[in-house]
């Protein structure tokens, strides 16, 4: 118990020795004003302008402490040896109590004591913390500058790039100048060598663009990568600044607390001391006081110590409350530092991720560095390799271009005399135009010369073949003449819308440009060729047939019989050439028109007459064209009294002194002739007309008398039977045609063979031509051709008859004169044709009249 107590006092003296020292101390002695106040006066929550107060309170306190220390110490002592009396005499618990709770309160100043320390130590946690953010952006800066340092070193090292890249295009600019050499030079093996250096130089530069880009692409990419990173932290340490200053204001907020806290703590200290030293002043008062009744201390102290309970139960109270506090002030102190625990933790954990961002910071620098390191060296490296390959390419282009060049020198003499000839070959290409305009106007000139040469000897040949040719053909006509052959003309008419369209109206029939008397007829692919006295083109006019045959129509005028006969198939064109049309009359009106002139030309020597007489033959009937029934037969008779001279009884015979009368006389004939229309042709004629013309005439200064006729005649259709398709009466028609045509070819044939008999009589027509196809008279045959394909049967053995009439000889024509006394009329002669315009004589030779033979005109 003692050592209880005693180590209570060591205890309580050690506290306040320890309180002395502190200037502030919560533990200060209160001023007697102080201590006189009343204790419900001062409030629990101490305010700043209590404690300034307070303060100043206790500044005057320091100006009396030396007095008030030596009070205390005495009232120390005896509040000791109240504590001991207290214990001794009364040992109450409460007194322990009290002194448990100074114990307490002693320890919670240490503890709050440390909490200051703590506090102290979060401000220094605090300013790491600051240092740290400061490093931190020290970091962030020196990274930045390693980044730009970075790119500084990759921006120089792009430049080595593109001057490598430059040399490269240099080298391949050398290579390139060195194969246009090599082209130049025109080199094998080196054009080789150069394509290998090309590509391999192509290879080596696609190498060096990967490599670029792989490099720029890779850093490119880490960049980035950092930047992100960079960010990322940016934005954790805005949110740990962010942290960090609530947690500085927590801090803040807590000091405050804590500041107010050590200001309570203060003040019940003081409180405290101003109640024990009221305690003391009390028991000092009581000492002097009460000094001579010593032994009535105990009863004053009871007395008193009613007081003192009193005082003690304030102070327990007090106590209580203070304890309250404390346990308030340590709760919220535990808190404080569980929080500063926490925050501690906290810092501790950022301090953590700082250090662990440092790191991957650090690491992932050095793994760039190291990158970088490794690109820079597998750069450098590629380019060196780069540089060395385009070294060496250099070096085998220089090579190359020294053997270019040693070929060059071999081979300057080659190119001296090559380019000697290449200039010798230069000037003759230059001049070779003008060389070759010469030659070729050299050629030419005698080109033209020979062709003109040639030209002119064809000509001159042409000319004397037409000169043989028509020399020929007079030496034949007149061979024709003096034989008494029978001419025979072709004409081919035109093609005709009649003849259709197609195969079969396509033209076979083709011309001699230089021999007008060869036709050729085209056959299944096989040509014939026909020789005839005259051939006329389709082209040729009704004039030029006329003018061919008017000779022989003028010789009727001289006595001569003379016949024309238009043979060929229906639709051959044997009317158009007799008759003509009206715009284009054919040779009946031609041949009129022709005599009446040349008898009008001939009247100054010659009395002519001219009569005509139209007949047609029809079915072997002859009928009067010209009379008033031509429906009448007609019959061929010999002239009584002559030898042989045949007539025609009742056959109208009309003088024609002018072209009115002809064109009357035809018109009528045209008229009456009987036509009928076949399929072959819808104008056919289906029988043989014949116009007769009867030219008498008489020299006025001899009285000779001559008596010549003209047969025009427009035969019916020479076609066959079964061609025709007729039937009934057209067959009986064709039948006639025929016969009296084969009768015709009859006497061709008797006359060309000579036979003492010839069958004129065999037809009317043959028997009415007779004396002109005898060998007194003169005969023409006309033939009519159609071009057309598919009359070419028709037109062959036309043509073949032709051929076969032109080797008939008539012999030398006879003129049929007669002399008559001077003073004679024309009239007046004995000859019934003459006299009679009704019967046409056809009178056997009387006496007194002359056949003479005579060369035809
Ligand atoms: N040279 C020609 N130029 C123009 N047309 C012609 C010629 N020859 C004949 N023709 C025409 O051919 C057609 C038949 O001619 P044309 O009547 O003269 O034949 P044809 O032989 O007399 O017949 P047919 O025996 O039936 O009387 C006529 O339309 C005629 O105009």
């Amino acid at each position: 118990m003692v050592g209880t107590l005693s180590q209570l006092l060591q205890d309580t003296h050690e506290v306040l020795d320890r309180e002395d020292l502190h200037e502030e101390s919560p533990f200060e002695k209160p001023t007697m004003q102080d201590m006189r106040a009343a204790p419900g006066q001062r409030s629990m929550k101490v305010t700043l302008q209590d404690l300034r107060a307070r303060r100043e309170a206790k500044d005057l306190q320091e100006k009396k402490q030396p007095q008030v220390k030596q009070e205390q110490q005495g009232f120390r002592d005896r509040f000791v040896n109240l504590h001991l009396l207290r214990q001794l005499k009364d040992s109450r618990p409460q007194q322990d109590g009290e002194i448990s709770e100074s114990r307490q309160l002693q320890k919670r100043l240490i503890y709050l004591q440390k909490n200051k320390d703590l506090h102290e130590q979060n401000k220094q946690g605090k300013g790491q913390v600051q240092e740290y953010y400061k490093d931190h952006n020290g970091v962030e800066s020196g990274l930045q500058i390693k980044l730009k340092e970075l790119q500084g070193k990759l921006e120089q090292k792009e430049k080595e790039h593109e001057e490598v890249y430059k040399k490269l295009q240099e080298v391949q600019r050398q290579v390139k100048e060195m194969s246009s050499l090599q082209i130049e030079v025109g080199g094998t093996d080196l054009e080789k060598h150069r394509d290998l250096l090309v590509s391999e130089n192509e290879r080596l530069r696609q190498e060096l663009q990967l490599l670029n880009s792989h490099l720029g692409s890779e850093k490119k990419l880490e960049v980035e990568a950092l930047k992100e990173r960079l960010a990322i932290m940016e934005q954790q340490e805005a949110e740990h600044k962010l942290l960090i200053s609530s947690l500085q204001r927590e801090v803040q907020q807590k000091a405050e607390r804590l500041a107010e806290a050590e200001l309570r703590l203060r003040d019940s200290a003081r409180e405290r001391v101003e109640e024990e030293e009221r305690l003391n002043r009390m028991l000092r008062e009581y000492q002097l006081s009460n000094q001579p009744q010593i032994k009535y201390m105990v009863k004053t102290v009871e007395v008193d110590s009613a007081k003192t309970k009193a005082a003690l139960g304030e102070l327990q109270n007090r106590n209580v409350y203070l304890e309250e506090r404390v346990d308030m002030q340590r709760d919220s102190l535990q808190k404080m530092q569980q929080q500063v625990q926490l925050e501690q933790q906290e810092v501790a954990k950022l301090r953590a991720q700082v250090k662990l961002y440092d790191l991957e910071l650090d690491k992932a620098q050095t793994q760039m560095v190291q990158e970088y390191e490794t690109l820079q060296v597998e750069k450098e490296q590629a380019v060196a390799e780069a540089f060395e390959r385009a070294q060496e390419e250099m070096r085998a282009v220089h090579q190359s271009l020294d053997g270019v060049r040693k070929n060059l020198l071999t081979l300057q003499p080659a190119l001296r005399t090559l380019t000697h000839d290449y200039n010798a070959l230069k000037r003759q290409v230059r001049d070779f135009p003008a060389l070759l305009n010469e030659a070729i106007g050299e050629a030419r000139i005698e080109f033209s010369q020979a062709v003109k040469h040639v030209s002119d000897t064809n000509a001159e040949l042409l000319h004397k073949y037409r000169k043989e040719l028509h020399l020929r053909k007079e030496c034949h006509n007149q061979l024709v003449r003096l034989r008494g052959n029978i001419r025979v003309l072709t004409r081919v008419r035109p093609i005709t819308t009649e003849d259709g369209v197609g195969p079969g109206a396509e033209n076979v029939v083709n011309f001699d440009p230089d021999d007008d008397g060869v036709l050729y007829v085209a056959q299944k692919g096989k040509e014939m060729s026909f020789e005839l006295d005259k051939v006329f083109k389709p082209s040729a006019t009704q004039e030029e047939v006329f003018r061919e045959v008017s000779p022989l129509i003028t010789s009727c005028l001289d006595g001569y019989s003379v016949c024309i006969l238009a043979y060929g198939q229906t639709g051959s064109g044997k009317t158009y050439s007799m008759e003509g049309i009206p715009s284009d009359p054919g040779i009946n009106q031609r041949a009129l028109h022709l005599l009446l002139s040349e008898v009008k030309e001939r009247s100054n020597s010659w009395e002519h007459e001219l009569s005509v007489s139209m007949v047609e033959i029809y079915n072997e009937t002859l009928r009067d064209l010209l009379g008033s029934d031509p429906s009448n037969s007609l019959e061929i008779k010999i002239l009584p009294g002559s030898v042989g001279e045949l007539y025609v009884p009742n056959l109208t015979q009309r003088q024609v002194q002018s072209m009115e009368d002809i064109n009357k006389i035809l018109e009528l004939g045209h008229k009456q002739r009987a036509t009928e229309h076949t399929n072959l042709n819808t104008h056919s004629s289906r029988s043989h007309a014949l116009l007769i013309l009867t030219a008498k005439g008489r020299e006025t200064s001899t009285g000779i008398c001559s008596t010549g006729k003209l047969y025009l005649v427009d035969l019916a259709g020479s076609e066959r039977v079964s061609r025709s398709g007729a039937a009934g009466e057209r067959l009986r028609e064709a039948q006639c045609i025929n016969r009296s045509l084969s009768a015709l070819g009859d006497v061709f044939s008797a006359l060309r063979s000579q036979q003492g008999h010839i069958p004129y009589r065999n037809s009317k027509l043959t028997y009415l031509l007779q004396e002109p196809l005898s060998r007194d008279g003169k005969a023409l045959l006309l033939l009519q051709v159609s071009p057309a394909e598919k009359n070419i049967n028709e037109s062959l053995c036309s043509l073949r008859f032709g051929d076969r009439v032109r080797a008939v000889e008539l012999g030398a024509p006879t003129r049929k004169i007669e002399q008559l006394p001077v003073n004679a009329e024309l009239a007046e002669s004995e000859s019934p044709v003459l006299r009679s315009t009704k019967g046409t004589s056809m009178r056997k030779k009387p006496q007194g009249s002359v056949r003479q033979r005579t060369s035809p005109p």
